[in-house]
C-alpha cells in the first residue's frame, strides 16, 4: 500500500477500472501512488475486489457508471486531478455492432475530455492502442518501429477506427482551457497485445487445447512476429505518465508513447505457448498445418456465418479476416521514447511476467 508518510493529497480516477488493464492500473495506483488520498473507480460492471480495498488506507470509491452518458461522466470527474481512462469496448470478433463500438470508445472518450473541461481535471491519460497504428489491411509490416516509424495506417475495422478517432480526439484536447483557466495536458499509450494475470484469451485458448488432448495446432509461420507487453508494466507506465504530466507537461503533453517491455518477439502462437507450455500444453507443429488459402476461407465463412445468423443468435469465433489479418502480419515495436521522456523502465522482468502469467494460467485455467 501507499506510503503514509507523504502527503496523500491526489484525486484519480480510472475509467474502466474493472477490466483487465483497469484492475492492474487500480492495484498499481494503490501501491505505486503515495500522494492518493482518493480512487475513484469508474465501471459499467463492478467487481467483487474492490470491496477488499476499501479498508486501506487510500478512499477507494467504486462508482457504477457508463461512459456514454455524459453526466455520469461529469459526476465522476469533478474533483479529480487525473484521469486515466482505460475503458473502452475492445471488441474484434463482431459481438458488438459498429455503433456500440463508436458510442463507447468515440463518444465515450469525449465525454470524458468534456467532463475534465467542465470541471477543471487538467490531467488526462488515455489507453489507446497499437491498433491506431496497424496492422493496416494491406498486411504491411511494422518491424520493430517506433512512434516516428512511417506506416500507412489503413482501418477498416470498427474497433481500430474508434481507437484511432478517440486518440486523435484526446491529443486535440490537449492545450484546451479547463474550468479555472488553465490548460488540460493529455497524452496516449499504445499497448500492443496485452497479457498477463486476467487475460480472457490466453484461458480461452488454454481451454481449447485442454479439449484437444493438450494439443494446439500451429495455424501461422513462426516468422510473423507480434508485439505483446505484460499487463503490469503497461500499468506502471500508466502510472508514471499520470504522475510525470504534471512535472513535463510542455514535453509529454500531446504525445503518444508505445507500451513496451522486454518480452520476447515472437509469432502469436509461440508467444502464448511460453505460458500454455508450462501448463501441459503443446504445439503440434513447425510449420502451419493449414494452407493459408483454407485459414482465408474459413475466416471468410465464419464473416458470412456471423452475419447470416445475427438475427438469430451471436455468432463470433476468434477467426475471422481481420483477427486472421492481424495475427498474420508483423507488428512490433523497438522504443525508447517513454524512457526518454519520463523515465520508463520496466518494472517487471520477462522471467517475472512469465512467471506470474504462468501461475495465473495454472490456477484460475481449470476453473472453467
Ligand atoms: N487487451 C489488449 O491487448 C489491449 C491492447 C491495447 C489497448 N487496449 C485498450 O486497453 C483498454 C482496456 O482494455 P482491456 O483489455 O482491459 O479490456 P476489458 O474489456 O477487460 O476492460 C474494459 C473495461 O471497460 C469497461 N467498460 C466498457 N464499456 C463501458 C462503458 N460504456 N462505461 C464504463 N465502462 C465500460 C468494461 O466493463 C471493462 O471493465 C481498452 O481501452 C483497450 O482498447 C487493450
Ligand atoms: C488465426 C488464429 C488461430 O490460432 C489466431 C487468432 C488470434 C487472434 C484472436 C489474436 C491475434 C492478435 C490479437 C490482437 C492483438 O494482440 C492486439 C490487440 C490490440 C488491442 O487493442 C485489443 C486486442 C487485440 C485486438 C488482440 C485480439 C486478439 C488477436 C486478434
Amino acid at each position: 500500500m501507499a506510503d503514509t508518510a507523504q502527503a496523500q493529497e491526489l484525486v484519480y480516477l480510472v475509467t474502466g477500472g474493472c477490466g483487465f488493464l483497469g484492475e492492474h492500473v487500480v492495484q498499481m495506483l494503490l501501491q505505486r501512488e503515495p500522494r492518493l488520498r482518493e480512487l475513484r473507480v469508474f465501471d459499467l460492471h463492478l467487481s467483487p475486489w474492490l470491496e477488499e480495498l476499501k479498508t486501506g488506507p487510500v478512499q477507494v470509491t467504486a462508482i457504477q457508471g457508463d461512459v456514454t452518458q455524459a453526466h455520469e461522466v461529469e459526476a465522476a470527474v469533478a474533483g479529480a486531478h487525473v484521469v486515466i481512462h482505460t475503458a473502452g469496448l475492445v471488441d474484434v470478433f463482431g459481438r458488438s455492432s459498429t455503433k456500440t463500438i463508436y458510442d463507447v470508445n468515440v463518444q465515450g472518450t469525449q465525454n470524458v475530455i468534456d467532463a475534465c473541461v467542465q470541471t477543471g481535471t487538467r490531467f488526462l491519460v488515455y489507453t489507446s492502442s497499437m491498433e491506431v497504428v496497424g496492422p493496416n489491411t494491406r498486411g504491411h509490416p511494422f518491424y520493430r518501429g517506433n512512434e516516428d516509424t512511417p506506416y500507412e495506417a489503413v482501418h477498416s475495422h470498427p474497433y481500430p477506427r474508434s481507437k484511432a478517432l478517440a486518440e486523435r480526439l484526446v491529443l486535440e484536447a490537449n492545450g484546451r482551457k479547463v474550468h479555472g483557466g488553465l490548460p488540460l495536458v493529455t497524452c496516449a499509450l499504445r499497448p500492443t497485445g496485452i497479457y498477463g494475470e486476467g487475460h480472457q484469451i490466453i484461458r480461452d485458448f488454454y481451454h481449447q487445447g485442454l479439449r484437444l488432448g493438450c494439443r494446439l495446432f500451429r495455424t501461422i509461420p513462426a516468422s510473423v512476429e507480434h508485439g505483446r507487453v505484460y499487463v503490469g508494466n503497461v500499468a506502471w507506465m500508466h502510472v508514471l505518465v499520470a504522475r510525470e504530466l504534471e512535472k513535463r507537461e510542455e514535453l509529454m503533453g500531446g504525445q503518444t508513447y508505445f507500451c513496451y517491455d522486454n518480452s520476447p518477439y515472437k509469432s502469436y502462437e509461440d508467444f502464448n505457448m511460453e505460458f500454455l507450455g508450462p501448463c501441459g500444453l503443446r504445439l503440434v507443429g513447425t510449420r502451419p498445418l493449414v494452407p493459408y488459402w483454407l485459414l482465408v476461407f474459413l475466416a471468410a465463412l465464419n464473416a458470412l456465418l456471423q452475419w447470416l445468423l445475427r438475427p438469430l443468435l451471436l455468432y463470433a469465433p476468434l477467426l475471422n479476416p481481420y483477427t486472421l489479418a492481424m495475427a498474420n502480419t508483423t507488428f512490433t515495436v523497438s522504443t525508447d521514447k517513454a524512457q526518454r521522456h519520463f523515465g520508463y523502465e520496466p518494472l517487471f522482468s520477462w522471467e517475472d511476467s512469465r512467471s506470474r502469467t504462468i501461475r495465473w494460467v495454472q490456477t484460475t485455467g481449470s476453473a472453467q
